[in-house]
């Protein structure tokens, strides 16, 4: 039997049922143990492999919070001991994606940026209320209006997701550093949620924001989780798709399924999720937000291929296998093992089945059919 080790919040943990799943675990020879990070973790173990969303305890303990810092350290003495013991993810890993500067930062000098079918938004720091420092930080980057101010702790926090849109410079007194400000893209109110899972990917179409225009439109406050969940019905997302002058850009699945490998290298992370829009004027792709251990309820088969991708990490591990610490994919992960899951508001008459047959199941090996619990259906 491998011993793997798990920590989150008891609210994910509840999302999740990840109590409810032990059996399934434990017939694939892995004993689930779930981790107290105030008692002593040598005690604790010893262990396979970590999986842990502990992005609000770093955030905590960045913020000087004793007992989180101790928790901290306790889980990172216990991984500095045992090298052999894989962790999903590394905490360096995580400390990147918790500072949207460095997320970002880290996704654009890395190999993923090389192609020209993607980028990220231009954005810049701002770490003063300045008016006239932000607007030449502003100006130098290249930023333009509308702008979106995105909080600079990017998890682990309520305020992590309050953001503002603004629309001109007379608005910049709006700014509430420290933060990122980002170019507004148009992107015709869809986004692409690619959720990953070691060498697995799932996506899922949500509804965004609408188009925005710079003007004498005063700054709109809102919060994240209430414009990108399934059933956002909020006033920003309000499009008519039917009278919608361009029409969503039908995505290539098969280039998000790539797009998502380059970033689980790139980031050194397996258990993540990243945001894409495509800009209406270049359709390029744009990757806007990465998050760690992100909503994978949403994933029906969610904790089979988990456990599948610990046992295979696990095998890796002890045949001297990983490279930089992560699984390779094998033939069977390349390209053929994506659910496209439709989540997209109701409003949205768009069907995507046509560019699924031929962005995506007629170049995908025969042996790799799309594995699909849920089949793609036509929106109504
Ligand atoms: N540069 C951008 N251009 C256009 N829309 C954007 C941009 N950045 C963010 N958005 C919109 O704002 C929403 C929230 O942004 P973002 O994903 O960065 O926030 P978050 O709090 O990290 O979200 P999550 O809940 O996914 O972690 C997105 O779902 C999208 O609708
Ligand atoms: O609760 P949800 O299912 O919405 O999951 C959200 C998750 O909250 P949770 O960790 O409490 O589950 C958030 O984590 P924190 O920033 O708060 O750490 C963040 O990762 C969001 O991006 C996820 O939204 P999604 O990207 O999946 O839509
Ligand atoms: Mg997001
Ligand atoms: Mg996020």
């Amino acid at each position: 039997m491998k011993r793997v080790g798990y920590w989150m919040s008891e609210k994910k943990r509840k999302k999740l049922n990840f109590e409810e799943h032990r059996e399934l675990f434990r017939n694939a020879g892995v004993e689930l143990v779930q981790i107290d990070l105030n008692v002593s973790m040598e005690d604790q173990g010893p262990f396979d492999l970590l999986v842990h969303k502990v992005a609000e305890i770093l955030a905590k303990a960045n913020n000087g919070n004793e007992s989180a810092q101790l928790a901290i350290q306790n889980l990172e003495t216990y991984i500095e001991r045992h090298p052999e013991c894989v962790v999903l993810d590394p905490l360096d890993s995580i400390r990147t994606v918790l500072d949207r500067y460095t997320q970002y930062q880290k996704v654009l000098h890395s190999e993923v940026m090389k192609d020209r079918r993607c980028m990220i938004p231009t954005f810049v720091e701002l770490n003063t209320t300045n008016i006239d420092e932000n607007k030449e930080k502003l100006a130098k980057a290249g930023v333009t209006f509308p702008l979106v101010c995105k909080p600079l702790l990017a998890h682990g926090s309520t305020l992590a997701h309050q953001m503002s849109i603004i629309f001109n410079e007379e608005s910049l007194k709006d700014i509430s550093p420290p933060c990122v400000a980002q170019s507004f893209i148009n992107h015709n109110a869809i986004l692409y949620k690619i959720m990953v899972v070691g060498c697995k990917q799932f996506i899922i179409q949500r509804p965004s924001l609408k188009n925005l225009y710079p003007g004498a439109h005063a700054t709109v406050f809102f919060d994240t989780q209430e414009v990108s969940k399934a059933d956002s019905d909020h006033p920003l997302n309000a499009v008519d798709y039917a009278t919608l002058e361009d029409q969503p850009t039908k995505p290539d699945w098969a280039y998000l399924d790539k797009l998502g490998q380059k970033l689980r290298s790139a980031m050194q992370l397996d258990l993540f999720g990243f945001d894409v829009i495509i800009d209406s004027e270049t359709n390029q792709y744009g990757i806007i937000d990465i998050n760690v251990f992100p909503g994978f309820e949403a994933i029906d088969s969610f904790f089979s291929i988990l456990c599948e991708h610990i046992v295979r990490v696990i095998d890796a591990q002890e045949k001297g296998e990983l490279v930089n610490g992560r699984l390779m994919p094998s033939a069977q992960d390349i390209g053929g093992s994506m659910n496209i899951l439709n989540q997209l508001n109701q409003k949205a008459n768009v069907s995507h089945d046509d560019c699924l047959l031929n962005n995506f199941a007629l170049n995908a090996p025969k042996s790799k059919t799309i594995n699909n619990n849920q089949q793609p259906s036509k929106m109504s």
